[in-house]
């Protein structure tokens, strides 16, 4: 089994490299190998590397940053699944993709399941849509895992934001009114390893249940929550910052004019994902103190 995987130094990528290795020859790929916003470039590293199996963390996750550089955004995020789709049709690989809670525009009470209607509010949120939409037309084969809030120790992140405020700022003020589960790059990566082991061992292709999953961790909370949480584990394990759970105000969106617009409710109903496969995802809180015992 030989499996091409993008974005390799991404929080996600890092973390694939680990679980994808049982599965196969993993050929992993980043931007100075292939730039994503270059089909042709694309469409050359997959007939090179002729893979089974296509596996794409890589993407323009900048969230503000897209709104003003909105073509690379669509190129990276929108273009570049379908190229991959298309050639991995030509060789019946499989393409497993990633999207995210930002193609909802997080006006629902409930949480989101596979069958709601995204209505993305922001550039990223669009041109992630573009892409599941774009992969979905190709006629390849495909699993795209819908997650939220992604954190790991290798890469950029809110929980690591959190961190380095605390430790030059007295108090913080984090929004409080959207809501949604942070989710671990090693958990995302595990569960797409034990899903791909079950694609392995499939009898026929017929009987494969691809299609879309939400993948995010149990339990929910909100921005201002999840930073109080990230510093109290911190120091509970000794780490010195200028401010304490208690120096966390929260606020509402208005009060934190950004760019990019975001979803209040980014909530994920992963009910498909355990009963399709039959996995167990555990609270957010679980991956966040394994992952902070990594960073700290
Ligand atoms: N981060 C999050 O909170 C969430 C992420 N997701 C989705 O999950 C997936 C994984 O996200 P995550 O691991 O956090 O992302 P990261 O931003 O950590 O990593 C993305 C990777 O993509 C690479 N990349 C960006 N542009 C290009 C390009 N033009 N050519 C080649 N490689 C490129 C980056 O390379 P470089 O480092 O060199 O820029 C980076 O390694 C993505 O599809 C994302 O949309 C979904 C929900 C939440
Ligand atoms: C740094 C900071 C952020 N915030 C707010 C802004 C925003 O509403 C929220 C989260 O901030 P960030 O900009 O770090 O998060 P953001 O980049 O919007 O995170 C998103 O990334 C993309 C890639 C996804 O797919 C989403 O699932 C989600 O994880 O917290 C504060 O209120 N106070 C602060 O000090
Ligand atoms: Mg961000």
């Amino acid at each position: 089994m030989k499996i091409l995987l993008t974005g390799k130094n991404g929080q996600v990528g890092f973390e694939l490299q680990r679980a994808l290795a049982p599965l196969g020859e993993v050929v992993a790929v980043d931007m100075e190998d292939c730039d994503l916003g270059n089909p042709e470039a694309i469409r050359a590293l997959v007939r090179s590397v002729k893979p089974q199996i296509i596996v794409n963390p890589a993407a323009y996750t900048a969230v503000d940053k897209a709104e003003a550089d909105q073509a690379t955004a669509y190129a990276v995020n929108a273009t570049a699944p379908g190229i991959f789709g298309e050639e991995a049709a030509k060789l019946q690989a499989l393409v497993v993709h990633y999207s995210t809670d930002y193609v909802f525009d997080g006006t629902k009470p409930e949480p989101y399941t596979e069958d709601d209607e995204p209505n993305p509010q922001s550039v990223y949120g669009k041109s992630k849509r573009l892409g599941e939409e774009a992969l979905q037309a190709s006629g390849a084969d495909h699993l795209i895992f819908r997650t939220s809030w992604v954190f790991g120790a290798h890469g950029g992140n809110f929980a690591k934001t959190m961190l380095k405020l605390a430790g030059e700022r007295e108090s913080l003020n984090v929004v409080a009114d959207q809501w949604g589960a942070p989710t671990s790059a090693p958990l995302i990566a595990d569960v797409t390893a034990q899903i791909l082991a079950q694609y392995k061992k499939r009898q026929e292709r017929e009987g494969f249940p691809f299609g879309i999953y939400n993948l995010v961790a149990a339990g929910e909370t909100n921005w201002c929550e999840y930073a109080k949480a990230v510093i109290a584990s911190a120091n509970a394990a000794g780490k010195v910052l200028k401010l304490g759970p208690d120096d966390i105000h929260p606020i509402t969106t208005a009060e934190y004019p950004v760019p990019a617009s975001r979803p209040a409710n980014s909530r994920l109903n992963t009910s498909k994902l355990k009963s399709r496969f039959g996995i167990n995802l555990p609270d957010w809180q679980e991956g966040l103190e394994h992952v902070l015992r990594r960073i700290l």
